[in-house]
Formats: C-alpha cells, structure tokens, sequence
C-alpha cells in the first residue's frame, strides 16, 4: 500500500472486533450483527478433546467429570455456600489468591453467612482443607466462568428474540451457502437452526400474520439438517429423498421402530411443498478439527417438490420426501469444504480451475499456497520456479517468498529477556508470566488449533525465553499457516487471497512479512509506486485509544513504566492507575506529549515489494473480513511490533479475505506534491469509494 497508511490496527477501545464496524450504519445492522454476534456464540457442548470422539463423562482422567465430582462435593454441603462465592467483595473478585493464607487486615469474610467457617479465600471451610485450595479456587473460578457464560448466552439469547421478531423468511442475512457451523448450540445462538435436537427447524407461529404467509397453515419448515442416520435416506448433493423424522430409534440402532405420524416436522415439510416455501438445508458431517467432532454446514435452498407415505425395510409406514436444489453451491464441492478444513486436502488443488502455480511459498509453508487465474486469457503459467512472482505483482515489482519478518540492516531488533517457565504448554495463568502480561489471561483459546477471543492493543506472545514448547497456545501467531487459502486474479483488483477452508472468527490466518525498516528513508521515499508498505502503528493505535477511551485521563503514552511494572509487564499511569495490560517498549519508553502523538508518524513499516509472503496480495475492504493484531513475542517494542492478520467474523469458504487498510483520505501524496486519489472497488454496500 501507498505511505501515508494510518490506524487501521485495532479498535478495541469499544469492545468491538475492528472492521466490523456495525455500527456505521443503521440499515445494515441486522446482517452485520448477525455474523458479529456469532463471535460470542459459547457452546455448552462437550468438547472432543481434539480426537473426534467424544469423550464419556466419567472417564478416567477425563476433567469435565472431576470437575464435576468436585462441584457436586461442594454442592452437597449446601447450595448456600455456593451462592456465597458470588458475593461481591473487593478483596477477592478480581485477584484469586494461591495458598493458604489466614485472613489478613482489611479482607472481609463474607457476609450474609450463616455460618461462619466459610470465607471468600476458602480459609477453614472442612472441605476445602479436604480437597485443598487449589481445587477450592479452580472451582470458583469455574463458577465464575459459568455465571460469565451464561451471562453471555442471555445477552445472546435477548439479542436473537429481537432479530427474530424481525425475521421473515427462513434465513439470515449474513450466512452464505458454504457457512460452517461447529456446534448445534452455534446454530441454535444465532437463530439459524434454533431446535437443539430435531432435525427439522419450523417458522415461528407469529409469522403467520406476516402478509407473505396469510392464509397458510402452520408449521413451515424454515431448515432442516441432513444428518444421514435414517436408513432411508437418498442425498446426491442436488436431489434429496429424506426419511421424516419420527418412529425412529435415534439412540440406538437408528431404525425405524414404529409408524411415523404426519405431525410436527413431518407436516410443517408437506406445508412446504404445498405453499411452495422453500427449505435451507443443513448438512452435518464428521470433521475431527471440530471440537464436537462435527461440522455444520448451510447448503442453501431446497424446493421440496414431493411427499409420500412408504413402507420401510422393517415394514413400518414413513414419510418420504423428494426436494430439489434450488439454490446454487458453493463453487468448492461440500466434501472438500469439510475435507480440506485446516489444509487437511491438498489434493484437491489439483482440481482448482485456472491453476498457474501450485505452491507460491516454494513449500516454505507448510500448506501450499497455489495461485489460479481465470481472468486472463490465456491465463499464463509460470515457467520457471520463481516467474510467479512476475504474474502476482500488479507493478510487474519481482518478490521472493519469505515466511517471517527480514530485519532491514539499519534497524536494531532489541532482545526481550522475558520468558516464562512453564513446561510444555502454557497452562496456569496465575503462574505463567507471558499469561501476566497480557492482563492475567490468555489471549486465545486452544479450541480448534488456536483463536484469538478478543482483539487486543498488544498479544504477547511466548517468545524464545519461554521454556513450554513450539506448540504452545501462547504461540498461535507463530504456528504457520493453518487455513488453506489462494491465491487468485481478480478483475479490478488485481490477486487477492481467499481461504478454500472455512475460517472461525478469531482464527490466526497470516503474519504481514517483508522487510521491517525504517519509515523515513530515502529509498522508501524513492519507491513512489510500491503497494505494498504496511506502517507499524500500533503505538498510534493506542494512543488513539487512550485518548477515546477517556477524554479526561492522559492517554497511554503518558504513561510511564516503573522498574518493577516493566518487569511484569503492567503500566501504570501518572495517577498510579493501572492501565490497560499494554507495556511499552522496555529499552527506551516513548513519551509523547499530546501535540507529539496526533503529529507521529509511524517509525517503522513493514515493506513487502520485494520480499513478503502471501499477505501481501490480501486487498483492502470497507467491510472487512479480516482484523490486524500487534503480536509481541521476541521483544517488547510496539514500534516494531509483529502484524498478524485474524479472522473478525466466521469466514465461509472461497470468500476473498479482506482487511482494512486504514488510509485517511487526502493522506497520499505523489512524488509531483499533489493528492493521490485511489477508487475502491471493494463492493460493500458500505463503501466509502477511495481507497485513500
Ligand atoms: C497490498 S496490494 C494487494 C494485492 C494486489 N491486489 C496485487 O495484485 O498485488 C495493495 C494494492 O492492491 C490494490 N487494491 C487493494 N484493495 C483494493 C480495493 N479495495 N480496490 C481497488 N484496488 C485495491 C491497490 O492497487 C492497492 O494499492
């Protein structure tokens, strides 16, 4: 991209993922909130531990059933104990305290307490002396987490009655054919397939007064998920003949054990064909990087075109129905959508229309990276091992494929002395100090190979101190590629990159490499023409923050490092109040006076004309896909931090990845002195039509 690029990092300050920005415009809301609210969407489903299978409750070493077992031990010893953890007391509702220690001058016990042996450190009660602190805490950390969760889920719940009033037809905005779900409580959160258990998904009642159904008799299906376990059932991806639901023994052996009864699913399907209201389709497949061992994938709209009674191979009366596609596929065929989750399939590349190159990286990455074009004709080919980057530059700029950052010769990378000890993988977050420092937690989650939960001004990451090992969760950033994406041509954009995977919200996609220089050079600034400089500005970011955050406070880079905070990595303002969990950089603290901080520029960029990796073909979106995170791993200079690129919605396959570039318009300027204007052709209904 062209100098002159600003913000565009991060914008945490309102709690939102950057570049959703749902809150632009009114009229687009709905479909915007869909897709965002799908990022809160907490499954109470057990997770399969990564094997697929699901673990029984109960076990050996299985945790959900010790932790059970635990809770069940203090549940016994009365309900009121419980609800006394909750109560709000300021010295133990942020901080959990290790040990045992008595109770100290100024920590109260809880009150309202019938009796008094239990305190909020769990001090004296008879059975946390039994099972130990330790568990004592974990439990009421665990029944923190639960009462968030189900907090959360309320809030999501009261949020998709609202939608839903509004909801006529069937389907949501927002999901696109191809969208994949890895729950049904996903499904159900966002109101796309809301029975937990049936197959069969009706149209509310209250529909019925809507004009476009007056007059028809309810129910109406509004979607229904092909599972595959009626033995019945006929599926060639375009024409379906389904088993109804009913007399079916779905717990054991899956056949029919009685006759079906026209009700319920069964009649809202046949109200469906009668009123010509078609049906979206759900489809359920086995996927081992789910964590419920499962994908759930929308397949679009089905016409049911036919519906009869039969008799099955047991001779018992089902209800048979013909349904008919209606709408068109996704361009990638639904058994390698799920095949290829996380890069699972690279045969299917092979098959990819308009394919010129099969692996862009020259197999640095771990999953190849082809490139396709079926926008020139004739498409050319590369002919040599690195004629590629001929055809993928639209300046005709030659590049080389590096994987991580190359450190421009006049730039110092400074060394953190920082690393934690814990063992393998990062686990403990009392302990860790890497967990320390990014405000007592983990940044991500270790579900599906690793995501982000929030965007934050700075992700530290364990770095090459920390003793736990290469596949730490507190190292995501650094694991490579894990989505298969591709290259491929455009026809006003030039390449772009899309993911033939689907890629959950939070997912790490690709780090922005190239060379990191200085901002100010003379061979930059001779470079008039180069597309692809990305300026590090996540210092500008949180000043920016700091500054919106709170009129009246100073902004962060006010505020100053003491030795001791330095260490564990905890600002303090002037004040003496704590900050947000952001350090700054360790070996020479930036203070910038209020005037400094609106004039800064950014000191360091990365440039990736000549060198870079696949992020440098991910074009720019109003409405982006995408979200940029600082990532601090091997030093603690924000002014050179890593830029790492994350998914802010749930991604379906084949869509193309998009960030926002962040450009203040006006803000470029040629090498002639004047104002460079670059149209937008990002599409979006919310497109502000420059690009700068
Ligand atoms: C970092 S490169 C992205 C890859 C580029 N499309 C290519 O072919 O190499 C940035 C350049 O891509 C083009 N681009 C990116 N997003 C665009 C958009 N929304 N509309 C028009 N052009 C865009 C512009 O030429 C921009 O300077």
């Amino acid at each position: 991209m062209q100098r002159g690029r600003r913000i565009g990092i991060n914008n945490v300050a309102d709690g939102k993922r950057p570049g959703c920005g749902y809150d632009q415009k009114e009229p687009l809301d709905q479909g915007r909130r869909v897709r965002t609210r799908l990022q809160y969407a907490l499954d109470c489903e057990k997770p399969s531990h990564g094997s697929g299978k699901k673990q029984p409750l109960g076990a050996p070493g299985d945790n959900v059933s010790k932790n059970k077992v635990e809770v069940e031990a203090f549940l016994k010893e009365g309900r009121k104990n419980l609800n006394r953890l909750c109560v709000k007391d300021e010295n133990c509702s942020s901080e959990m305290r290790t040990g045992t220690p008595p109770i100290e001058h100024g920590e109260k016990e809880i009150v309202n307490s019938e009796d008094d042996d239990l305190r909020c450190t769990g001090y004296g009660n008879p059975l946390v002396d039994k099972y130990g602190i330790g568990t004592f805490l974990k439990l009421k950390e665990i029944l923190r987490l639960l009462n968030l969760h189900y907090l959360q889920r309320a809030k999501i719940s009261e949020q998709t009655e609202i939608f839903n009033a509004d909801k006529k037809i069937d389907l949501l905005p927002g999901i696109e054919v191809g969208h994949q779900f890895l729950s049904r409580s996903q499904m159900s959160l966002a109101g796309f397939h809301e029975h937990w258990l049936g197959g069969i998904d009706c149209m509310r009642k209250s529909y019925s007064k809507l004009e476009e159904y007056h007059g028809y008799t309810f129910p109406i299906a509004a979607t229904m998920l092909l599972s595959g376990q009626y033995e019945d059932d006929v599926d060639d991806l375009v024409e379906v003949v389904y088993t109804d639901q009913g007399g079916n023994d779905s717990l054991f052996n899956k056949r029919q054990v009685r006759d079906q009864v026209m009700r319920l699913g069964n009649l809202a399907l046949k109200h469906n064909m009668d009123y010509n209201v078609p049906v979206g389709v759900i489809r359920r497949q086995d996927c081992a990087h789910s964590y419920t061992g499962k994908v759930y994938t929308y397949d679009g709209l089905y016409k049911v075109v036919k519906c009869w009674d039969d008799k099955d191979v047991s001779e018992f009366t089902v209800f048979k129905y013909h349904l008919k596609r209606l709408q068109p596929r996704s361009k990638l065929a639904l058994k390698d959508q799920v095949r290829t989750i996380r890069g699972k399939v690279s045969k299917v590349l092979y098959a990819l229309p308009g394919l010129v190159c099969m692996d862009i990286s020259n197999g640095q990455e771990d999953i190849c990276i082809p490139a396709t074009n079926v926008i020139d004709n004739p498409a050319v080919a590369p002919s040599g091992k690195f004629n590629i980057t001929k055809l993928l530059s639209r300046s005709s700029l030659c590049f080389t494929y590096i994987k991580s950052v190359k450190v421009a010769d006049n730039v110092i990378l400074p060394q953190t002395d920082h690393g934690c000890k814990c063992k393998g993988n990062c686990n403990d977050r009392r302990s860790c100090s890497c967990a320390k420092r990014n405000g007592s937690d983990f940044p991500y989650v270790r579900r599906d190979g690793g995501r982000l939960i929030e965007a934050k001004d700075v992700v530290f990451e364990c770095g090459p101190n920390c003793v736990c090992g290469p596949r730490c969760v507190n190292r995501t950033s650094q694991q490579g590629l894990k989505y298969q994406l591709e290259v491929y041509r455009t026809k006003d954009k030039g390449w772009a990159v899309r993911s033939l995977d689907f890629i959950p919200s939070g997912a790490p996609v690709c780090e922005y490499t190239g060379v990191l220089k200085k901002t100010e050079t003379e061979e930059l600034d001779s470079v008039s023409e180069n597309d692809f400089i990305f300026e590090i500005d996540c210092l500008q970011t949180m000043n920016e923050i700091g500054v919106r955050e709170e009129d009246s406070e100073p902004p962060l880079s006010l505020l100053v490092v003491s030795e001791v905070e330095e260490e564990e990595g905890v600002v303090e303002d002037e004040l003496g109040r704590r900050g947000c969990n952001v350090s700054v950089p360790t070996s020479d603290v930036v203070v910038l006076t209020n005037d400094e901080e609106s004039e800064s520029a950014p000191e360091f960029c990365i440039d990736a004309g000549l060198y870079g990796n696949v992020a440098r073909f991910i074009n720019h979106s109003c409405e982006p896909n995408l979200f940029v995170q600082c990532v601090l791993s091997s030093h603690d200079d924000v002014r050179l931090a890593r830029v790492v690129l994350f998914a802010a919605d749930d991604i379906p396959p084949m869509q193309e990845l998009t960030y926002d570039y962040g450009y203040q318009l006006d803000s470029v300027v040629g090498p002639d002195g004047k104002i460079k204007k670059m149209p937008c052709n990002c599409g979006t209904a919310d497109c502000r039509k420059r690009l700068y």
